[in-house]
């Protein structure tokens, strides 16, 4: 289809013009970048025609898979019509209202309207600028303070980095003020003797410490993915979620969940809250939102909080030139009403998310190198343990699951890498074949990282 030129040129030309995101350049440079050209269904393409079965959907966001013609059309269609338009003049286009009118057919009642955003990063930027609105609406003008966790990870833009937890990204000039963290409830990590159902409960209980440090009203929202992604796919105690809901109703403080990677399926559930069972006040998504065709994110708001916003807000001060972009949105109704009406969310509910959970406790749970094994749905982590007994992590955990990541593209699978966790999360449309092919590739990954290490 397009003109093909050889990999060393793509690889030249790029080293040349573009910075990457998150890694050395200097040493990307030096062994020069995969040049990936085609998708189809779960697989990838590079210029040199190696096939990869993609675990990881992209980054967790192409939740229908390559080559959806149905979104194709969509945007196309859209495109042809009226490619963009915004809503500054009082004026607005059928795609963001059809979009509208179908993402809210599938959240939860107790949600009413959304501002549209292109990245989850702006959407967290957006949740900032609205809670602090929303208090000072209601007469509470003090509560500014958000607290994130550490190791969460909410965007790359200056506030959605500080809410973050990840110290690497504040060293780049990214902290601000009004900002706090509190622990992440990674148990396997930093749970020591206690067992996880008490540690949850400490995990959340600093959250009542920190908002009587800082002073209730002073404290607008609380931040928090429902599971942590980039920072290793984890999985919370039980008794988190819980108690972190209850501090949040009795000290007035906002429960924002960040659905950008939870969004859309990939727990089984539409949102992974739902998952977990509780009922925050304000969404922020993206990724699946669109299965990544094209950039598009949003924060999505309780009904208590837009009423007060529109009845007592007057001028709403903030607004993106994309917002709303109609392609954008008819891609997103596209992939929403096939995520629907193919019945994929809970096909991930009660076939294929079963079927890739219960492979992955069969071939690791006794494997010398795995620790412990999360996940629900079509998403998953293994956790690599010097010492399995001891519950003993690796030094030098990020080298060994980095190695373990590059095993994996010799192998023909893409699966994440983060400190010391094996990440997958494959495209909710998977079959059962391509699972089977994930888990297999996966496992010879694994097994030749464990036979470096003495292990097997
Ligand atoms: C929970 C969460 N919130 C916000 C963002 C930011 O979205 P944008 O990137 O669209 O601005 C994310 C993004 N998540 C993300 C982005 C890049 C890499 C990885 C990884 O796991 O390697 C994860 C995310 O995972």
């Amino acid at each position: 289809n397009h003109h093909k030129r050889e990999t060393r040129d793509y690889q030249e030309l790029d080293a040349s013009h573009h910075i990457h995101a998150f890694l050395d350049q200097k040493v990307l440079n030096a062994e020069g970048p995969r040049v990936i050209v085609k998708g189809e269904g779960l697989y990838l393409w590079d210029n040199d025609g190696n096939r990869y079965l993609d675990g990881m959907s992209g980054l967790w966001c192409t939740n229908l898979g390559y080559g959806r013609e149905d979104l194709v059309a969509a945007a196309t269609q859209q495109m042809q019509q009226l490619p963009y338009y915004n809503m500054f003049f009082h004026t607005t286009h059928p795609a963001v209202v059809e979009l509208s009118e179908m993402l809210f057919s599938l959240l939860p009642r107790h949600y009413s309207h959304a501002i549209y955003t292109n990245s989850g990063s702006e959407a967290n930027e957006v949740l900032i600028r609205t809670v602090r609105r929303y208090w000072q609406v209601v007469g509470q003008p003090k509560k500014r303070v958000m607290i994130g966790r550490w190791n969460g990870y909410h965007g790359s833009t200056l506030a959605s980095s500080a809410m973050g937890g990840m110290k690497f990204m504040h060293e780049m000039g990214g902290m601000l003020p009004e900002i706090a963290h509190i622990d992440e409830p990674y148990w396997y990590a930093h749970g020591g003797t206690m067992t996880p159902e008490e540690f949850g409960r400490r995990c959340a209980l600093q959250l009542e410490e920190k908002i009587l440090e800082l002073g209730a009203e002073n404290v607008a929202g609380f931040i928090a993915e429902p599971f942590q992604g980039a920072g290793g796919m984890i999985f919370p105690p039980e008794s988190y979620w819980p108690e972190i809901q209850r501090i949040c109703r009795q000290y007035h403080v906002l429960l924002c969940a960040d659905e950008v990677i939870g969004g859309f399926g990939r727990t089984g559930e539409w949102f992974a809250h739902q998952h977990f069972g509780f009922e925050p006040d304000t969404l922020s998504i993206a990724k699946g939102l669109t299965s990544g065709y094209i950039p598009m994110g949003g924060l999505v708001l309780s009904r208590t909080i837009a009423e007060a916003l529109v009845e007592k807000g007057g001028v709403f001060a903030h607004g993106l030139t994309y917002s709303g972009h109609p392609v954008a949105a008819a891609v997103a109704l596209a992939n929403l009403k096939a995520l629907r009406d193919e019945g994929i969310v809970s096909q991930v509910k009660k076939d294929s998310g079963p079927y890739l959970q219960k492979g992955l406790r069969e071939i690791f749970t006794h494997h010398p190198l795995i620790g412990e094994i999360q996940g629900t749905g079509m998403v998953a982590a293994l956790q690599f343990a010097e010492d399995k007994a001891r519950r003993q992590r690796f030094s030098n955990e990020s080298d060994i699951t980095w190695r373990c990541r590059t095993y994996g593209f010799e192998e023909g699978v893409i699966i994440r890498s983060t400190v010391g966790r094996m990440i997958m999360a494959p495209a909710l449309v998977a079959k059962h074949s391509e699972i089977d092919e994930l888990l297999e590739k996966t496992k010879r990954a694994v097994d030749r990282t464990a036979r470096d290490l003495g292990l097997m």
